[in-house]
């Protein structure tokens, strides 16, 4: 026996054993969703070989009907999902059905829980597959020969879903892939003709594909010949009217392999200069490995019906890469390839159009507050990146934006930038902000104090990508963003004349008091001022009006970058007792040591750290000392 044929045993990658026992045990209340996955994949196969007959038509050979059969074998216990599609050789088979090969799975494997509730919502992030078969089986029988080989090349891959698998050459006349399931003892009703033919109705209607089972004799035997279960006409070529949501969301199961439902869809039938039709899904909950920017994304691209490619990235940006879909094109020639996608007019119109669409679709969505909240949880910072990364589409983009603000008084990002606008105070110009490491700290800012006071709502802004994306985001209908932490606070008509008059007595009045303290910190500040905007705290620290933010600066010396130095400037509220009470001391040296606790402490309320923390405490203790003494 030759290497090739010889039976060989190997053992499955950690992470499918892994998947495979999570997999078994997650799902098993939702067990009939193997049959969908299954037929998926044989749709998925039919579709690749369709697509590369079109280049090179022998693969064919002769047998152009693609379709997936069910077969049952009542006394073998076996139920067959047999394809004529693309099928697999042995390298295919081994890689395909021993390893995984998303990135990234290792960690998502480690976040699992135990808990067979909250793991089954997470195997929807990672999609449900091949493996699903094993929550019906016992073992499972997969044999494929690959379009364009010979039958003897073909191969028999097999495994008790325990760690290890079997590969071996076999012959196999018809060309494709037979998934054979050993069903488990309390699993034959799935060997009931009715029951798959209801299952295929509902999960592979709309799939292009038909899907047959045998015909049945008066008797109900099954015969020889096969007949069609499904419509299988593909689900975005019917009428919108015609289509119920329920078909709408098992199409989305079936082209995303998601356990869960979609949140929302949008369908259209485009004629005039470019002919399509695209179905675009926004899933309800992310991927496992949406920060994977590599990651495959986009849409399933079809031509004139035919399927071309799968994660087709160039019709959505990539801060659109938790969209799914199909795009179904008249215009691009059926011999598309990546590369002419890439400098296609055509493509290019498609995009902006889709880019637009799915806009419009999370616009519309936003009208369900409680829905666009679970959206804007998923996604809203990925979202974020379409700031940077499409100007064009920037104020769209702005209105689906959501904060937390000191409006709501709670953590949550629920109010967007239109609800604050709409909320301006009679003679406000600006949407304020703050940006902050975590909303906790923004929460308690001492530079919220005039805002707490004059009753003007600020957003609190905590993701890591804020100060990013508001590098790209300097207004939003007509009104400027102004950070509350930089440059002189300017409430511009907000404040009265008094409050002006009362403002410059105090500066005259503070004067002295504002040289001591610039003395005291020397190199230590830019500069020393009376401040406009605290109530309750003794002093704060603030940057430039175009400098960045402590938070940025931190944030940039995470990654490695080398940052400027942050030489803030240094805002006292005179009217603090604490204040009154420095003015008052008369030696140097304690006047000092308090400035410093005083700045210390602006410091850490601003960025939540010190450069030398260790001084700090020594400062505070001694006077903690001396205030015990008395
Ligand atoms: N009937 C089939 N014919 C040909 N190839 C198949 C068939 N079934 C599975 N495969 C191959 O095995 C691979 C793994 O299948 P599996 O269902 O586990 O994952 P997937 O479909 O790639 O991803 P996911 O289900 O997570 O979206 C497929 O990508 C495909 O290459």
């Amino acid at each position: 026996m030759s290497a090739a044929t010889a039976r060989e045993t190997r053992r499955f990658e950690t992470e499918v054993k892994q998947l495979l026992h999570l997999m078994v045990h997650s799902l098993y209340s939702n067990k009939e969703i193997f049959l969908r996955e299954l037929i998926s994949n044989a749709a998925d196969a039919a579709d690749k070989l369709r697509f590369n007959a079109l280049s090179n038509p022998e693969l064919l050979a002769g047998d152009n009907d693609v379709r997936v059969r069910l077969i049952v074998d009542k006394e073998a216990g076996t139920l067959t999902i047999s394809d004529n599609g693309i099928g697999m050789t042995r390298d295919e088979a081994i890689a395909n059905l021993g390893t995984i090969a998303k990135s990234g799975t290792a960690e998502f494997l480690s976040k699992l829980s135990g808990d067979q509730k909250k793991d089954a919502q997470l195997i929807g992030q990672f999609g449900v597959g091949f493996y699903s078969g094993f929550i019906v089986a016992d073992r499972i029988t997969v044999r494929s020969r690959a379009a364009g080989t010979k039958p003897q090349e073909a191969i028999q891959w097999e495994s008790a879903g325990d760690g290890e698998f079997t590969i071996e050459s076999i012959n196999k006349e018809e060309r494709g892939t037979d998934v054979v399931l050993h069903l488990k003892e309390g699993e034959k009703a799935f060997l009931e003709p009715w029951r798959l033919r209801s299952l295929v109705h509902k999960y592979s209607e709309h799939i292009a594909i038909p899907v047959q089972l045998p015909k049945e004799d008066d008797e109900g035997k099954a015969t020889d010949e096969f007949e069609t279960a499904n419509k299988a006409t593909a689900l975005w070529t019917r009428p919108k009217s015609e289509i119920s949501d329920e078909e709408y969301k098992e199409f989305y199961k079936h082209i995303a392999h998601d356990f869960d439902e979609p949140l929302t869809w949008a369908h259209n039938r485009v004629e005039g200069k470019h002919e399509y039709t695209s179905l675009f899904y926004i899933p309800k909950r992310a991927p496992f490995d949406l920060w994977n920017r590599d990651r495959p994304r986009g849409v399933k691209l079809y031509v004139k019906r035919v399927f071309i490619m799968d994660d087709a990235e160039q019709f959505l940006p990539v801060y659109l890469r938790f969209a799914r879909g199909v795009i179904d094109s008249n215009d691009l020639p059926l011999n598309v390839s990546r590369e002419i996608l890439q400098d296609s007019s055509v493509t290019d119109a498609l995009r902006k159009q889709s880019v637009k669409r799915i806009l419009g679709m999370l616009d519309d969505l936003a009208k369900d507050e409680e829905k666009y909240l679970g959206f804007w949880d998923e996604f809203g910072q990925v979202l974020k990146e379409g700031l940077g990364e499409d100007f064009a589409n920037r104020e769209a983009i702005a209105k689906l934006l959501r904060f937390a603000s000191t409006h709501n008084d709670d953590a949550k990002q629920s109010v967007s930038l239109g609800a604050y606008v709409e909320r301006m105070k009679t003679n406000q110009t600006a949407i304020y902000y703050l940006s902050a490491e975590n909303y906790s700290s923004a929460k308690h800012s001492p530079h919220l104090e005039v805002f707490r006071k004059k009753g003007i709502e600020v957003l609190l802004l905590t993701d890591r990508i804020d100060e990013w994306m508001l590098s790209y985001l300097n207004d939003f209908d007509g009104k400027p963003l102004v950070s509350v932490t930089r440059g002189e606070l300017d409430l511009g008509a907000l404040e009265t004349e008094t409050d002006k008059a009362i403002q410059k007595e105090l500066e005259q009045q503070s004067a002295g008091l504002v040289e001591r303290i610039k003395n005291a910190l020397g190199e230590r500040v830019k500069e020393v001022r009376i401040t406009h905007r605290l109530t309750d705290s003794p002093a704060c620290v603030v940057g430039e009006k175009h400098e960045m933010g402590a938070h940025m600066l931190k944030l940039m010396k995470q990654t490695g970058q080398d940052v400027p130095e942050f030489k803030p400037i240094f805002e006292i509220n005179p009217e603090h007792a604490l204040i009154k009470r420095l003015d008052a001391e008369q030696d140097e040296a304690r006047f000092g040591e308090l400035t410093d606790v005083l700045f210390d402490q602006a410091r850490l309320a601003e960025s939540g750290q010190l450069e030398s923390a260790g001084s700090y405490v020594a400062k505070m203790n001694k006077l903690l000392l001396e205030l015990l003494a008395k």
